[in-house]
């Protein structure tokens, strides 16, 4: 990046673009140059597939026949310790984005997101088979570890020289033969997965050696215990209260009350946490990043205790204000990967002012705890057929074939009737179409 788009990225500006959602993609981005979020000729490479053609997509997996498109949306509002973010989100569905916007706005009242993390701590696991005695083969790794991490570390140079590389050794018993050690090493900015495969790779013959065992798998661990992320906001009552819903208490009464369904049911909590991962997913996938192995991680992490439970809180804190915190693993990168191959992610990343895997773990936890807060406060008031529906509405316009301003006018018909159907909306157009007609 040239230095005068860094000083561009350095000034202070606002993730509050009011009106935003009713311009045009066009226009969206004439305003992002205006408000100084990005320089025109980036803004100009967002247009169309931002860069991405077949060459990168057959540089990047197998079998290529063609592209497939996502969109490529911003929310607002976002405040992440202290400094205004606009956060890239690609994803099939709507209404999340507005939904996370909405939320980050109703956060930006209590100051924003609040986000710490771990070390970036990527970890390697060596199956040990047929162990002939374990004891004395977990007390031998014991007495090596630093030996072995060192051993490690000379395969890590570039590693350790940015600042991370191996750090811990830690030994597993499974059953009666069988060990497994885990390599927990500091990927800095990377996930680290190639690289912890390859060393763990070469580690296990000596530790085979040393244990008298039969190597197994070699491969990380999806479960990133090590590597979480940490997030807790604060929402004043008042700001709770909307439209139909005067009473901002009551409103977090009923969130709390959502809260507590979902630590107390498994089948309630697999889908509030499916509105925690609307959010962070839109933010990896726009960011190139590995979001299956995120969502692997946040599950299993979910289930730790034996039962699937939540990976948000909501409390009442003791002024009456609404509490929520979310913790979970997140193995993000700004290196490797996509973000390698394909254009649009260092764009993404450059407009969300990413510095590190750490700074985006956090960015995308932001996102999830905006929009399963979006996702609560519209369940514990209106419904979530509303708002959703009526966003909903213009993919079904458009599917009946509206274009311009007709889809507007008739996904609002649709909102309005509260009808949804194909049927209904192809009626709708003709109407709109026979009314435009007669107007000129
Ligand atoms: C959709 C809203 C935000 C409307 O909510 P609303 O109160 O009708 O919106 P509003 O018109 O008052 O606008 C409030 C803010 O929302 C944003 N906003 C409003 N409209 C737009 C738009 N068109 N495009 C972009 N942003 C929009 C925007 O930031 C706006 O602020 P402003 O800029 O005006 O100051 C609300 O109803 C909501 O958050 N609903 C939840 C939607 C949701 O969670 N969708 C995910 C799909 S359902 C799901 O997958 C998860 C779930 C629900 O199962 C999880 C669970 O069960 O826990
Ligand atoms: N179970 C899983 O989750 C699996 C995932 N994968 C895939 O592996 C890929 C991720 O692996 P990963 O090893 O991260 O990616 P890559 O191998 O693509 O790249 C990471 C490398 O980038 C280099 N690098 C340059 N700058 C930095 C920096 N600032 N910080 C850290 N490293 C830097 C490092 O190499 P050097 O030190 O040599 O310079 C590092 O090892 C993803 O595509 C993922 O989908 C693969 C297998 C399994």
């Amino acid at each position: 990046m040239s230095d005068d788009k860094v000083q561009t990225l350095k000034v202070k500006r606002s993730s509050r673009l009011s009106g935003f959602y009713r311009q045009t993609p066009e226009s969206r981005r004439t305003r992002l140059v205006e408000s100084r979020w990005l320089a025109p000729e980036e803004a100009e490479a967002c247009a169309g597939l931002g860069g991405f053609d077949e060459a990168c997509a057959d540089a990047m997996v197998e079998n290529v026949i063609g592209l497939h498109g996502l969109p490529l949306g911003l929310a607002l509002n976002f405040v992440v310790n202290g400094q205004d973010r606009l956060v890239p989100m690609s994803v099939e569905e709507p209404s999340i984005i507005a939904a996370a916007s909405y939320a980050a706005r109703l956060c930006a009242e209590g100051g924003g997101f609040a986000v710490t993390w771990d070390e970036p701590i990527t970890t390697a696991q060596v199956q040990l088979l047929d162990v002939p005695a374990l004891t004395a083969a977990e007390m031998a790794l014991r007495a090596r570890s630093a030996e072995l991490l060192a051993e490690a570390n000379g395969c890590l140079g570039a590693m350790c020289a940015r600042g991370g590389g191996a750090r811990e050794l830690e030994v597993r018993v499974l059953d009666a033969t069988t060990l497994v050690v885990h390599v927990h090493v500091d990927t800095r900015d990377a996930m680290g997965a190639n690289l912890v495969n390859g060393l763990a790779e070469r580690m296990a013959p000596r530790l085979a050696a040393l244990t008298g065992g039969r190597v197994g798998l070699k491969i990380l661990t999806n479960l990133a215990d090590r590597r979480k992320v940490y997030v807790r906001v604060t929402v004043p009552s008042a700001a709770l209260a909307s439209e139909g819903f005067p009473d901002g208490t009551a409103v977090r009464d009923a969130i709390l009350e959502a809260q507590l369904f979902a630590e107390m049911d498994p089948y309630r909590a697999v889908t509030h946490n499916k509105g925690v991962m609307n959010g962070v997913d839109a933010v990896l996938v726009a960011c190139g990043n590995d979001w299956r192995a995120v969502e692997a991680g946040a599950h299993a992490y979910a289930a730790r205790s034996g039962v699937y439970r939540p990976l948000t809180a909501w409390k009442q804190g003791p002024a009456g204000e609404l509490v929520g915190l979310l913790e979970m693993p997140l193995a993000t990168s700004t290196v490797g990967g996509a973000a390698r191959t394909h254009p649009g992610v260092q764009r993404a990343l450059k407009l969300a002012q990413v510095t590190s895997a750490v700074d985006l773990a956090g960015v995308a936890a932001a996102a999830g705890l905006a929009t399963n807060l979006a996702a609560l406060k519209a369940l514990s008031t209106e419904g979530i057929q509303k708002g959703h529906m009526a966003l909903h509405a213009r993919r079904v316009a458009a599917e009946v074939g509206a274009q311009g301003e007709l889809v507007e006018i008739v996904a609002e018909r649709l909102a309005r009737e509260r009808v949804y159907r194909p049927e209904r909306a192809r009626e709708i157009l003709a109407e709109e179409v026979r009314r435009k007609e007669a107007a000129r």
